[in-house]
Formats: structure tokens, sequence, C-alpha cells
């Protein structure tokens, strides 16, 4: 190991050149707390070099992060070149790269000694060099601080460098070419060794730098070196799929030759001005790097170093291919949540996630479509480079995710399009129903209208990167639609059925009631007649109104029939009602056939009526009602002999041959059902018909007793003459004293002022009234009542004849002739009454008068 490193400090020419040496220690004195962090100062326009990974191994991810950031890496695709160099310690690499792409490198201080300057790996943007080129500065081999026996790190850096660089320089003195003990061998024996252990190795450029040239010219030189490198490969174990491939398979080997950078520092620069340019577009086919594969793009490049020098502390094979889709994977997944996180703070998304709470947004598909192109572009933009597969998988997975961000908001727009349709078809349909439109087609027209603006709603909501399936909105819209127009459906259907119901109600209840009240043969008949011809017409009207609504038959026949029942159930329930009520139906049309003659005047018992006839027709008038109302006869078939039975079992019991039938035969109102009418149709069982009967008889006999009452005392008072033989014996017998009577003027008008008196009081005591009770009753109150009307009319009298006086002195008649005036003055006045008006039936029959 001396060997090599003395020879170092010795030029070419065998002697130091000290102004060369101090030049070069001006530039590349440090300080060691300068790069304590990793990173060497700049004093110029180049970028600072940093420490990628340490001596101890630790990679130094914030560093290359901070340079690649600075050096905007990132943004290169895969237009970047890697350089590395690696070779004997203190051979010159820093000073080399520092000259090749004005880096800054730490070079060694020659005058404090020769020791190793370069501790790890350093990495330095290469000044002025399209595209971006990086370089490593790679700690030397063979260093005495790690002694012979610790070739670890230098296996490890020389593959890492393999894996990582697009070319690596190694960095070699001319005097070790074809030198079995030259320094630069074990080196390339362990770049050929790890190289084995990439599975896919890039074809890496090496370019052996040949440092401190002699007079010898490359061409010579070339050759020798390329066989020492042949020799070399060949004696490196290969693995069995391996055996046969030549090195050109893995490298393309360059060779260059260097003046001493100490001894001919100006032709060293001339060289290396003219090697930089060699560096330009070096990943452009045929330079440099022209063939390299498997390039990961520029963004990944910090990750993917990161992990290569990782699998290679674990000493782990590097298997780049999966690596390479290792780093595509993290990097584009990177990226994906980098542009998931931009489109969820993207301003204006949130104005539209924000709008579509409220309302529908018009154009919201367009909108969201290009914010969502745009997050996708930019994806791609970034991740074009990386493994296409993974590309594409973190594409899709970025793109469902963005999808299910904005799902939520089209799903709510969804909803309002749905709403708002549903909204704005129901008042449609219900102008168009206003406007007098068939229900039908309005329906039709108002469904398919508002469907139609549905979809277009929807079209102009959906987005380009999604394929949403609309269709459960719109098949809900459709079923809300439809059953809003049901329910509209059954509430006009229902409206246009009360509405008939309510005219046939009409129709119906008021006749038929009237018809019942006036019971007879033909009561029943006419109801019918009335019921069908209602019926039929409500029938009909609903009928043709129903004809908008596209019913089929079997629902139309439906709600006719109904309607139908319904007329029968008016009737019935209006016989029901009337049925109630026919007690009373009864005994007011006893009543009036009763107390009214055949000119519906009241009737006055004369005595002259036959009342038991009148009772009788009155009474079969009040049966035939009762037999009317006992049951419902609204079919043509519905015959019955409930008025036969009736009148059999309840006017014809009277007769004695019928009351003796009863004994014998069973009675046929003895039922809770007619024989011929069904339980449904009958209104008043037999039973109760009996019962109603009874009661109707016992109510109305009272009036019969009162008319038969009344008729005798019209009787009576009619005759006041006595019989016959009796004037004929009172003119026999009392022949003498008529004729006295008539040949004294005197007697006659005593007897006149006598009977005058007795007329007086015949009216004033109610003789007639007060007998009427019977003989004894009214001699008793005749008695109590005498006295004082004759003590009343005496002084009355007394009264009247002692005003007259007084008023008249000079005329005062005297005393008898008084009296007499006062009788006559009675006499008249009674006369004047008895002419008013009264007769004696008047009088004598107060009670009637009442
Ligand atoms: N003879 C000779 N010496 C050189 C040449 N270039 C640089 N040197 C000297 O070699 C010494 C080491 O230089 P560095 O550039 O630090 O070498 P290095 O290989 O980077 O050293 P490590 O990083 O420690 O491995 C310095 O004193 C340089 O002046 C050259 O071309 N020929």
């Amino acid at each position: 190991m001396w060997g090599p490193l003395l020879k170092s400090l010795i030029s070419p020419g065998g002697s130091a050149d000290h102004s060369e040496l101090t030049i070069t220690m001006d530039v590349t004195f440090f300080d060691d707390s300068v790069i304590s962090n990793g990173i060497l100062p700049t004093n110029s326009e180049e970028c600072c070099s940093t420490q990628l990974i340490d001596g101890d191994g630790t990679f130094n991810a914030t560093g290359i992060d901070r340079l690649i950031k600075e050096v905007k890496l990132g943004e290169c695709g895969l237009s970047y070149a890697i350089v590395s160099i690696m070779g004997p310690q203190s051979s010159g690499k820093s000073t080399l790269l520092n000259n090749l792409f004005a880096t800054n490198f730490r070079e060694m201080d020659a005058f404090r000694g020769r020791s190793q300057t370069t501790k790890g790996i350093w990495l330095a943007k290469c000044a002025g060099i399209e595209p971006c080129t990086l370089v490593m500065d790679l700690e030397g081999t063979d260093g005495r601080e790690r002694g012979e026996d610790d070739t670890a790190f230098e296996k490890q850096s020389a593959l890492f460098a393999l894996a990582v660089s697009d070319i690596v320089l190694i960095n070699m003195w001319c005097h070790d070419i074809g030198r079995e003990q030259a320094a630069n061998k074990p080196l390339l024996k362990t770049v050929f060794q790890v190289m084995m252990r990439l599975f896919s190795p890039r074809k890496t450029t090496l370019m052996f730098v040949i440092r401190d040239k002699t007079r010898t010219p490359l061409e010579n030189l070339e050759p020798v070196l390329r066989e020492d490198i042949q020799k070399i490969w060949d004696s490196v174990p290969k693995p069995e799929a391996h055996k046969e491939t030549p090195l050109s398979e893995f490298f393309n080997v360059e060779v260059v030759a260097l003046s001493s950078y100490e001894e001919k520092e100006e032709q060293f620069k001339e060289q290396v001005a003219s090697l930089r340019q060699r560096f330009f577009h070096s990943i452009a086919p045929g330079g440099l790097a022209g063939d390299r594969r498997g390039v990961v793009p520029a963004s990944g490049f910090s990750f993917s170093a990161q992990q290569i020098w990782k699998v290679i502390k674990e000493n782990k094979d590097l298997d780049l291919p999966a690596h390479k889709v290792m780093v595509a994977t993290v990097r584009c997944e990177e990226i994906a949540n980098e542009k998931y996180a931009d489109f969820s703070g993207n301003e204006e998304w949130s104005q539209l996630e924000e709008a579509v709470q409220s309302g529908p947004i018009s154009g919201f598909g367009k909108k969201l479509s290009s914010i969502l192109d745009t997050c996708l572009s930019e994806y791609d933009a970034e991740a074009t480079y990386f493994d296409e597969g993974v590309r594409t998988g973190k594409r899709n997975q970025l793109e469902e995710k963005l999808l299910q961000l904005v799902q939520p908001a089209f799903q709510a727009l969804l909803g309002h399009i749905r709403s708002g349709s549903l909204d704005k078809f129901k008042e449609a349909l219900d102008k168009a129903l206003n406007g007098g439109e068939a229900f039908s087609v309005a329906a039709c027209n108002c469904s398919e209208s508002f469907m139609a603006l549905f979809d277009e709603g929807c079209a102009d909501a959906v987005i380009t990167q999604a394929n949403w399936d609309t269709s459960k909105v719109r098949d809900k819209l459709k079923r809300d639609i439809e059953a809003h127009i049901a329910s509209v459906r059954a509430a006009k259907l229902a409206e246009l059925t009360a509405l008939y119901e309510a005219k046939l109600k009409e129709a119906l209840s008021g006749p038929v009631e009237a018809l019942l009240d006036g019971a007879n043969s033909e009561t029943w008949p006419a109801i019918r007649k009335l019921f069908r011809h209602e019926t039929e017409s409500a029938v009909s009207g609903l009928s043709s109104a129903l004809s908008g609504f596209d019913m089929d038959e079997q629902s139309k026949g439906k709600l006719l029939s109904s309607l139908e029942a319904y007329a029968r159930g008016v009737v019935e329930a209006k016989t029901k009602e009337e049925a109630g009520r026919v007690l009373i139906r009864m005994k007011d049309r006893f009543t009036t056939l009763f107390s009214h003659d055949s000119d519906s005047m009241p009737r006055v018992w004369t005595g002259k009526e036959d009342i038991r006839a009148i009772t009788k027709t009155a009474r079969s008038s009040s049966l035939k009602l009762l037999s009317v109302m006992a049951a419902i006869r609204l079919d043509d078939g519905d015959a019955d002999n409930i008025e036969n039975t009736l009148s059999l079992a309840l006017v014809d019991s009277t007769n004695v041959a019928a009351k003796d039938r009863s004994i014998t035969t069973a009675d046929p109102l003895a039922s809770s059902t007619w024989h011929e009418v069904s339980s449904s149709k009958t209104l008043i069982t037999p039973v109760q018909c009996k019962s109603l009967w009874r009661q109707f008889r016992a109510e109305t006999e009272y009036s019969v007793s009162q008319a038969i009452s009344a008729q005798e005392a019209n009787k009576r008072n009619n005759n006041w003459l006595p019989p016959p033989w009796a004037i004929v014996a009172l003119i026999v017998l009392g022949f003498n004293e008529f004729m006295t009577l008539l040949r004294n003027p005197l007697y006659l008008g005593v007897i006149f002022v006598g009977f005058l008196l007795v007329k007086a009081l015949w009216v004033q005591l109610d003789v007639a009234g007060e007998f009427r009770n019977g003989v004894l009753p009214g001699l008793i109150s005749l008695s109590s009542k005498l006295v004082p009307t004759i003590m009343n009319m005496i002084k009355r009298l007394a009264d009247e004849g002692a005003n007259a006086a007084a008023n008249d002195p000079h005329r005062n008649p005297p005393l008898a002739s008084k009296n007499f005036t006062n009788e006559g003055n009675a006499s008249s006045e009674m006369s004047s009454s008895a002419s008013s008006g009264l007769t004696e039936s008047d009088y004598s029959s107060p009670s009637k008068q009442d």
C-alpha cells in the first residue's frame, strides 16, 4: 500500500513543485468545524458539496434532499446523470473533480502529510454541465486509516457507486498499468465482484483516468490496461448465468490519461478542460452514458439512493429492477398523495363543494372534470418516468381516491336535481290539471318532460373521469313521480267519486223521504224508478269523467259499482232512518186522516160522522205505511206479502172470527223475519211491527174516544126540546092556563120577566155545563153558586136604580115603577147579550170552546 501512496506524492518527473502545492493548499484548506454539518462552504458559483454517507456508513438523507432541492434535480425527470469517482486514497480524486466539474470537494493538504481527506461519500453538482450532473467523491481505497483488513466500506461504497452512477471514474496512477502489484487491481476486482450482486446491472461507463501520464502514448498504454482489466474480469468468479458474459455487456470502458497536476498543471488543466467536454450531454445517444439502463427518475433519486445504501449495508443482494419498481411505488405514492392533498386544498374545488350543498350548480361536471384533469395531469407529469405499471396503478388509485372525495358532492347535486325535478313536476302537473287537461295526458307529459329535465341535469353533473351510475337516483325520481301521480290520481278520483256521491245523495235522500212520507202501493216502484234513473245518470257522468284517467276496465267497473252501491246505500240508509220514525209517521197519518175531512179541513164531530169507518180508514192507511216501511224493495224481484200479513194479523184480528182463528192458528207476526224478505232488506221485523201496532193503537185510542165524546156532547146540545108527547101533553093539560095568560097581559108580562130572570141565571150559572158531569155534582155546584149570583144581581140592579134617581130627581118615578124599569133594563141587557151571537150550545160547552 505504501508504494502507490508514496508515488502519488512524487511528480512524474520525480520532484515536487512547491509553488503548485501551495496553490492547491489554498484551495483545499478547510477547518474541521466547517464541515461538521456535512456541507462544505463554497466561495464560487458552484454548489456546496454534501456528505451523502459518512465514514460510519450513515446515510445523510436530509443533506441529499437539501442538495436536490437546491439544484432542482426533482424537475429533471430522466435528464440527469450521476458520476462517481473511486480510486486509491490521496490519488488526486478530489483535485480532479474540482477541476473537472468546478466542485469544491475537500483536497488533501500535502504540507500536513499524506492522509485520508475524503471520508465516506460526498455529493456535489457539476457546475455548468448540462443536463444536471451530480458527482460523488468516494472515500479512497486502501487507506491506512481503515487498515488492510477493513475492506467492507470499500466494497459497499463501490457497489453503491455502481448501482447509482451512470459513469464511474476509476482514478489510477500511470505507472500502475501493467504492474502485477498495482493498487487499482484489488479495486477493480472489488468492482467486478460487487457488480455480480446486481441482478440486472445498469450499463455503467467505467472511465479509467490515468494520472501522471508518462511519455508513453495513451495508444500504447490503453491496450495494456484493457488487457489488465480483462484479466481481472476473467479472474472474478461469476454466477452460472454470466460465466460467458463479456465485460462489455456490463461496462463501457473508456480510458483517458492526464498529466500530473503537480508537475504539469497547465497541461493537466487543458486536458481536464477537454475531458470536461465529454460530460456535456453525457446521457444523449453516443454520449459517455448514452446506453445507460434502468435510470431512476430524478425525483426518486434521493429515496432510491437511500434504499440502495440500506440494502447494501444489510449485505443483501441488490435487485435493481425490483428496486426500481419499489422506488417507483414509493415515489408514485408520494406524488399521488401530494396531488391528493393539493386537490383537497384546491380553492376552486372547495368553492364548488360548498356551493353544491346549498343547491344545484350549472356546469358542475365540466368544472369538476377540469379540476380533476389538472390534478391528474400534474401527477402524470411528475410520475411520467417511473415504472409504467406502478405509475398507472398509482394513478388509478389517486383517481379513485379523488373520485371518492368528490362523489358526495356529486350525490348531493344529484339529490338537488332530483328534488328540484320532482317539485317542478308537481307544480306543472297541478297547473296542467287546473288548466283542464285530462289527467292521464297531463301526468304522462309532465312525467316525460321532467324525467328529461333530470337527465339533462345529470348530463351536466357527470364528470368525464367517472362513469357514475345515476340510474338509482333516476329510478327513485321515477318512483317518486309515479307515487305522486298515483296519489294525485287517487285524490282526484276520490274527489270525483265524492262529487257524484254528493249529487246522488242530494238527488235521492229528499225524494226518497218524500216518497216514504206518502207511503202507498206506488211508493217502492217510484223509489226504484228514482233510484235507477239517478244511479244511471251518476254512473254515466262518472264514467265519462273517468275517461281522462286512462283506467283499465276492471278498475273503472269497480269505481262505478261502488257508486251504484253508494246510491243503494243512500236509499237504504234513508229508508232505515224513516223506518226508525215509523210510529210517529203512523200517528201523524192517523191524525191527519182522522181529524181532517176529504177537503183537508179540520173535522167537527157533529154527530153525523161515522167514527168507526173513519178510524178504520185512518188505521188502514197507517198500517199501509207500516207495511211500506217494513222492508227495502229496491230490486224488481222484491215482492212480498207483508201488507196482507200485517192486515190479516193486526186489523182483522179485531174481528171475532179472526180472534177465533188466532186461537186456532199461529200468529204470523211471531217471527223476527219475513218469509219472503232477507234479513238485510228487513227494516222492521214482524215482531217489531206487532209491537209498533200495539203502541200505535194505544196512542191513537184517546183521539178516537175524544171524538166519540165530542160527538155525543154535540148530540146532547142539539136536543134541547122536550119529546113530542111531552109537548102534546103540555098543550092539552095547560090549555086553560095558556088561555088565561093570553087574556091577562099582566100575567104575560110577569111570566116574561120571570123567563128572562131564569134565562139570565141559566147563562150566568152555566147550568148546562154543570150538569154535564152528572146530576148530583151539578146540583151541588149550582147551590154553591146560586146565592152569590142572585145577591150580585140584586145589588147591581139596586145600584143602577140609585144612580138613575140621583141623576134626575124631578123625574124620579115611584119605587114600584123604578124597580120595574131596573128589571126592564136587566132584561134588555140580557136580551142584548143573547142577541150578541152566543148560542146556547156555546155556553153549554165551554170545553169545546177551549
Ligand atoms: N502527483 C500528483 N499529485 C497530485 C495530482 N493531483 C493531486 N495531487 C496531489 O495529491 C494529493 C491528494 O490529493 P487529493 O485530491 O486530496 O486526493 P484524494 O484522492 O482526493 O485523497 P483522498 O480523498 O484522501 O482519498 C494532493 O496533495 C494533491 O496535490 C496529480 O495529478 N499528480
